[in-house]
């Protein structure tokens, strides 16, 4: 725990209140030392326009843990050859198409919202291609609304409001070092008092939030979107956490998605955030303090998000995937990259380092 040994539990009742029970320890259990980060992974229903198409499925979900991929003839025919072999990956949790919001809320995020009450911070990203299931994943992560809730956006690597999007200029990022977190300076925050009231703050940020069209989807978000929700108590023993629900933007192949030159920059910002995203948690993995303290300053993505990640905190990755033939490369290209992540300890300096490349 980061401040307070009573952690907010007892004094913040009005947050305790809102939250969800979580009888639910399984993957996402108490975060420790050596805190794995939870990889969810949720294939999404095949849209009207896939399902027209004849796109076969190349994605195919075994069991609550388990996935296979297969590129060309259809993931069913390449079930019955090559049963067991190369495309198989395991999860801490995966979701098929049939999948509630509230069953992807309660096996992924929903026990470890409860130590955001213990004072530790957590960090939920949604990961994956343009098109995959993002935004529509990250909707219901709100639903244990707590005190404050603020929002803003990575666009082009610039800071922006989307409560009160203003004259448009960029935000700063302070550092608090006395409570360990970092903010933006200047952001809007609402004081919410159910989870009707804060996802009205996230139809707002999402209506303000920097949509382009990409060669893969016509209404791709351009930017990280970031909800933090603070957690307060300013008692005997003060105590702060920070709960970070991160969309981020679609992790495609640049050159892939790009339609223009403006949508080029676009794609480059978001690559290279990403990438000093991958930095910061290898970092954080194996390299220690010094180092990580630099990468944080590669990106405002990754500056934001400093507080949250280092000291005692718990880290959830959804990554979505797209069901069809279609996107293979990009879906597979998702599955590989949160095989990686699940092998990710944050902060336990003793483990060995894994590399996630972005
Ligand atoms: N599990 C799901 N069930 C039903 N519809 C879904 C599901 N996941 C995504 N969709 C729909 O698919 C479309 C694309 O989803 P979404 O906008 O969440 O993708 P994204 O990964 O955030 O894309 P981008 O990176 O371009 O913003 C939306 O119309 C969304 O409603």
């Amino acid at each position: 725990m980061r401040k307070g040994g009573a952690g907010l539990r007892g004094a913040a009742s009005a947050s305790a209140l809102l939250l969800p029970s979580s009888e639910d320890s399984g993957a996402g259990g108490e975060p420790s030392k050596e805190c794995p980060i939870l990889v969810a992974v949720r294939v999404r229903p095949r849209n009207e326009k896939e399902l027209a198409s004849g796109d076969p499925p190349c994605v195919r979900v075994l069991s609550r843990s388990h996935l296979c991929i297969s590129k060309n003839e259809g993931v069913n025919q390449y079930l019955n050859s090559q049963r067991g072999r190369v495309n198989d990956y395991e999860f801490d949790v995966v979701f098929d198409e049939t999948a509630t919001q509230a069953e992807v809320y309660q096996r992924s995020t929903q026990p470890r919202v409860a130590s955001v009450l213990d004072g530790y911070s957590l960090t939920v990203f949604a990961y994956g291609a343009t098109g995959s299931g993002k935004t529509h994943s990250m909707f219901v992560l709100t639903l244990p609304l707590l005190l404050y809730c603020g929002t803003a956006q990575v666009y082009n690597d610039r800071l922006y409001d989307l409560l009160s999007p203003g004259d448009g200029a960029p935000l700063r990022i302070r550092e608090d070092a006395r409570r360990g977190v970092t903010e933006v300076a200047g952001l809007t925050r609402r004081r919410v008092s159910s989870a009707a009231e804060a996802l009205e703050c996230i139809s707002e940020g999402n209506h303000n939030r920097r949509v382009g069209s990409t060669a893969h989807n016509s209404v791709s978000s351009r930017s990280h979107a970031i909800l933090q929700v603070h957690v307060r108590s300013d008692g005997v023993q003060e105590c702060s956490a920070v709960m970070s629900l991160v969309d981020l933007a679609g992790s495609e192949r640049a050159g892939a998605a790009a339609k223009d030159r403006q949508r080029l920059t676009e794609a480059s910002h978001i690559n290279q955030s990403l990438l000093a995203l991958g930095n910061c948690i290898n970092a954080l993995s194996g390299e220690g303090d010094a180092q990580c303290q630099a990468k944080y300053r590669d990106s405002k993505l990754t500056h934001l998000l400093k507080g949250s990640l280092e000291g005692h905190c718990s880290v959830v990755m959804i990554v979505a995937v797209a069901p069809c033939s279609g996107t293979y490369e990009d879906s597979h290209n998702a599955l590989k990259y949160a095989n990686r992540a699940k092998e990710i300890r944050v902060k336990s300096p003793s483990k060995r380092r894994v590399d996630v490349e972005m």
